[in-house]
């Protein structure tokens, strides 16, 4: 399998505007609007008590500064703003009471969407995708997004508004005060516009860097024992430290950005304030301002110092989530193109009879002008039939396989199962009729019974832990007996606790008790040792007794099963037969034949042109197998 890393870097030419991303968000606040106003209500009231704090002040002082202030007033007047602080602390929590819950059932609902709609994504895109960039699309990225919405969003609007109702307040206690602080507002906003394009390219670059880093590390995790049976750990590390290195620099110069805007933010009004203070002491000085206003105006400039910085710093994670955002909707946007048809046939007779009419495939992104892998193949699997299929290496085997669950889309011609092409099929019904074991054995980190039984289908009257064990025998897996917990043993993740035939022969259960119509199976015992071969093949044939069977075959035991053999050569059906018929006819066959059952010599290795349909590579991809 070819795989093609795709970090997502300006994946899409054209950006969404701020609220063309953040619009795409309404549907799913409308359920919670309710909860999300009572949270904005809730933090307003505590603006505003703040903002009142100063008010309270002014009172107090200009009473003490007019000599009028009774012991009683001053502990009044201080009671007042302890009361006013507990009201603001209680309407903070009120508002993360409100907020945090339906927050929370949003990121949660946007992730499991996700995770639905990767499950319907066809296996072309995820041979483009680096698994990295989808985790962190899934779990960074949407974390980002409820931190915006239970925090960000409504302490935006609510620094908006009490700066707004702050001015107000400034310009109540001097028109002229206020305009000087006002001032400060042009150079902020002309920056804010740059700021904005520089923080944004800085934010996705370095979000899909991250997302290129989770894939190094699932990576070189996922491919340790090669990485340490090869001594290339100090590669893997060097690489993994110039990546790091890479997202290091790009926060910086996100950090720097952000640090720039807000030092403006912060400087800007500081220097107004300054200018404020020498023309309001001149007014007090000069009667035409009392002590008070001026203590007032000061103190709500203060509170405003917060509010202003805050706005510039939610301006930033406002962005930053867009940017989540953005790469969020990209996987969404993905369509799916292979899905189940409007109205689905249901087979009207389940036989597993399977052909392939003039079939023609190519791999997305395969440059024009290429031969495609499948180049116009023409098979027939009549019901019950077991039909193995051979090839060197490469000449498309497991391509041709994958065509018939639809895991990929015939570019040309037609698949078609007991009549009917299997685009008209619902798609989880064909995959529940046929069944794949692949030459990669996928396990997952469950327990061997929920492993084996992951698509089962007992026959009627058959119990699963009949199934199981039927499953589990023609398998020749018994060895699961014998683990700490029997079938209830958890294996570890992808089933890496257990040796490479072990593994193959659970694949080769999970298949078996998915009692297909159609069992593919892409070179199912080539792991296991000849007598261990030998043992499944016997029980196979029991069970392939009346399940049609297509078989990618590797060694001539396997080809022995099979009624028929199909030979294919540069993805084209070269000639079919029993394996005594193309023995006497196919020079080529028998050239295959022969390779497959001795191991490739050193000169056949060496001397191996990959142009070329030579038998001797096919054994050395396969691990070395007799
Ligand atoms: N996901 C993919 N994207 C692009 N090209 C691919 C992909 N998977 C396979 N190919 C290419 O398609 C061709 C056929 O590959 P395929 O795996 O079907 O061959 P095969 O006959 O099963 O080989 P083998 O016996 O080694 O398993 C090869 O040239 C391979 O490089």
């Amino acid at each position: 399998m070819v795989q093609h890393q795709q970090s997502g870097h300006g994946t899409s030419a054209h950006q969404p505007t701020l609220l063309q991303t953040y619009g795409r968000l309404i549907p799913h606040l409308k359920p919670i609007l309710p909860r999300l106003i009572l949270g904005l209500l809730a933090a307003m009231g505590a603006g505003i008590v703040a903002l009142t704090i100063p008010q309270v002040l002014r009172v107090l002082v200009n009473t003490i500064v007019a000599d009028e202030g009774t012991a009683r007033a001053v502990w009044m007047g201080v009671g007042v703003v302890a009361l006013l602080g507990l009201a603001e602390a209680g309407l903070i929590l009120a508002r993360r009471i409100f907020v945090i819950s339906p927050t929370a059932g949003i990121e949660t609902g946007l992730r499991v969407n996700l995770f639905r709609h990767l499950q319907s994504l066809q296996v072309a895109f995820h041979d483009r995708w680096g698994s990295g960039q989808l985790l962190s699309r899934s779990m960074g990225d949407l974390s980002l997004l409820r931190r915006w919405l239970a925090f960000g969003s409504i302490m935006l609007v609510v620094s908006s508004v009490t700066v707004l109702v702050g001015l107000v307040f400034m310009f109540a206690s001097s028109w002229l005060l206020g305009l000087i602080y006002l001032a400060g507002a042009i150079p902020i906003t002309i920056n804010a516009f740059r700021f904005r394009s520089v923080f944004h390219a800085a934010s996705r670059l370095s979000q899909d860097r991250a997302g290129d880093l989770a894939t190094t590390v699932e990576e070189s995790i996922h491919g340790i024992r090669v990485i340490k049976a090869f001594g290339r750990g100090r590669e893997a590390l060097d690489g993994f430290r110039e990546q790091a290195q890479k997202l290091r620099e790009t926060e910086i110069s996100k950090a720097r950005s952000l640090a720039g805007f807000l030092m403006l933010v912060v400087a800007v009004p500081e220097i107004t304030l300054g200018l404020g203070l020498t023309v309001g002491l001149g007014l007090t000085a000069t009667d035409r301002l009392t002590v008070g206003e001026l203590v007032a105006f000061f103190a709500t400039a203060a509170v405003l110092a917060v509010h202003v910085e805050g706005i510039g710093m939610l301006l930033g994670m406002t962005l930053t989530t867009k940017t989540a955002l953005d790469r969020h909707y990209e996987v969404i946007d993905t369509p799916v193109t292979i899905a189940s048809p409007a109205d689905p046939e249901q087979p009207t007779d389940p036989r597993g009879h399977l052909e392939l009419r003039g079939v023609r495939f190519s791999y997305p992104d395969t440059p024009p002008g290429t031969r495609p892998v499948i180049d116009g193949v023409d098979l027939e699997v009549v019901p019950g039939e077991t039909m193995a299929l051979v090839g060197a290496t490469g000449s498309g085997k497991s391509t041709l396989l994958a065509l018939v669950p639809r895991l990929y889309e015939a570019t040309e011609g037609a698949v078609v199962l007991d009549g009917v092409d299997v685009r008209r099929y619902d798609v989880e019904a064909l995959r529940t009729a046929v069944a794949v074991a692949f030459e990669d054995t996928i396990l997952f980190s469950l327990s061997v019974r929920e492993n084996v039984l992951l698509g089962a289908r007992p026959r009627p009257g058959q119990s699963r832990d009949e199934l199981l064990a039927e499953a589990l025998d023609v398998a020749q897996a018994q060895f699961v007996h014998d683990l700490p917990d029997g079938v209830e043993t958890v294996i570890g993740e992808e089933g890496l606790s257990l040796s490479g035939g072990q593994r193959q022969r659970l694949s080769l259960a999970r298949a078996i008790a998915a009692n297909p119509r159609l069992l593919v199976l892409d070179d199912p015992l080539s792991a296991l040792d000849v007598r261990t071969e030998e043992a499944v093949t016997a029980r196979l044939r029991r069970v392939l007794h009346g399940t049609s069977t297509l078989i990618v075959a590797h060694r001539p035991s396997t080809v022995m099963l099979a009624d028929r053999v199909a030979v294919l050569r540069h993805g084209r059906i070269e000639d079919v037969g029993t394996h005594a018929e193309l023995l006497a006819r196919s020079e080529h066959y028998r050239h295959i034949i022969t390779s497959l059952d001795e191991p490739p010599t050193v000169e056949d290795v060496l001397s191996h042109d990959p142009d070329d349909d030579a038998p001797a590579s096919a054994s050395t991809t396969k691990g070395g197998r007799a």
